[in-house]
């Protein structure tokens, strides 16, 4: 077999690796695998600007991808949940194990403890990219992940958008972040039903101060309630926010922002409102925010 789209550089053929993997994929599993050589040459490059000493590739697959990465990185940890797969990349890359340069983890990227990176470079398992992608970002580390183009929609989209959501204000949250690429389902063997898209993220802190607890549970809170106005979605959601006293925030709250509804809210009028949840509604906060500390 031979590598569709084959570029000039060496990297091993996805078709060939594929093939001496052996394996029937799993679509349960996520089991797609990227087999356009130009879309595995580029991936690493999205992460030139960035510290690449240490990569972390989560669901590596037949190491079409890992191959690439081994050829920028100081040093690789691919995470495979498929026992199969984990095993054939400890074969298929046995020299770069044995340099102790990658390290295959078999396991659950949900469960198994994150270990420390400088930029994760992966084709994320679409059915998971959200739970991956909060145990990856709170890292504060930069992130180059393919995932289902609807999904990396909502993850940049902007406030007062139909794709604004939870997804966006969370992401922004931890980083600012930018579609660099559309990939086409023929990429992939077996192709997924989808479109996919690469995303880039690069660690920056908000606009402003609050307690991180707090802001995301009352971003989850109010989104249950998108199409209700901010004022009875925060009366609404005290179960989600853990906002003790919903009528003293409604008080306190400007009233043109409770006019909004949760899909109009900027992130930093989320804030401002999830600050008074704690200040005045006694919502719950890892860190006491004072209003001194604010501003
Ligand atoms: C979309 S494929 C990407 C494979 C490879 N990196 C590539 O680009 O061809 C996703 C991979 O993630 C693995 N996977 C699925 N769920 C996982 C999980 N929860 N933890 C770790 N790996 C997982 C699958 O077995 C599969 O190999």
């Amino acid at each position: 077999m031979t590598g569709r789209n084959r570029s000039s550089t060496e990297g091993r053929d996805p078709d060939a690796l594929l093939a001496r993997a052996g394996i029937q994929p799993d679509r349960n599993q996520d089991q797609h695998f990227l087999v356009d050589d130009r879309v595995l040459d580029r991936l690493p490059t999205y992460a030139e600007a960035f510290d690449t000493s240490h990569v972390l590739e989560i669901g590596a697959g037949t190491g079409a991808l890992t191959d690439r990465l081994l050829d920028t990185a100081d040093r690789v940890t691919a995470i495979e949940r498929d026992a199969r797969l984990a095993d054939f990349l400890r074969e298929e890359f046995a020299d770069a194990c044995a340099d102790g340069r990658l390290d295959v983890v078999e396991g659950n990227a949900l469960s198994l403890e994150i270990p420390e990176f400088s930029v994760s470079v992966s084709n994320l398992p679409y059915g998971v990219s959200s739970e991956v992608l909060f145990r990856l970002l709170p890292a504060k580390r930069p992130l180059v992940i393919m995932v289902q183009r609807e999904f990396a929609e909502r993850m940049v989209a902007a406030p007062g958008t139909d794709d604004y959501g939870r997804l966006s204000v969370t992401v922004g949250h931890y980083a600012e972040c930018e579609i660099v690429e559309t990939v086409p389902p023929e990429a992939f063997s077996p192709p997924p039903a989808v479109e996919s898209a690469i995303v880039r993220t690069s660690p920056c802190d908000p606009d402003y101060a609050i307690d991180e607890m707090a802001f995301l549970a009352f971003v989850r809170a109010v989104f249950t309630q998108r199409r209700k106005t901010v004022r009875n979605a925060i009366r609404n959601t005290t179960h989600i926010s853990e906002i003790e006293q919903p009528a003293a925030v409604v008080e306190a709250a400007d009233e043109e922002l409770l006019r909004k509804r949760a899909g109009d809210l900027t992130p930093e009028e989320f804030a401002a409102l999830a600050r008074l949840g704690v200040e005045v509604g006694g919502a719950p906060s890892e860190e006491p925010t004072s209003g001194s500390e604010i501003e």
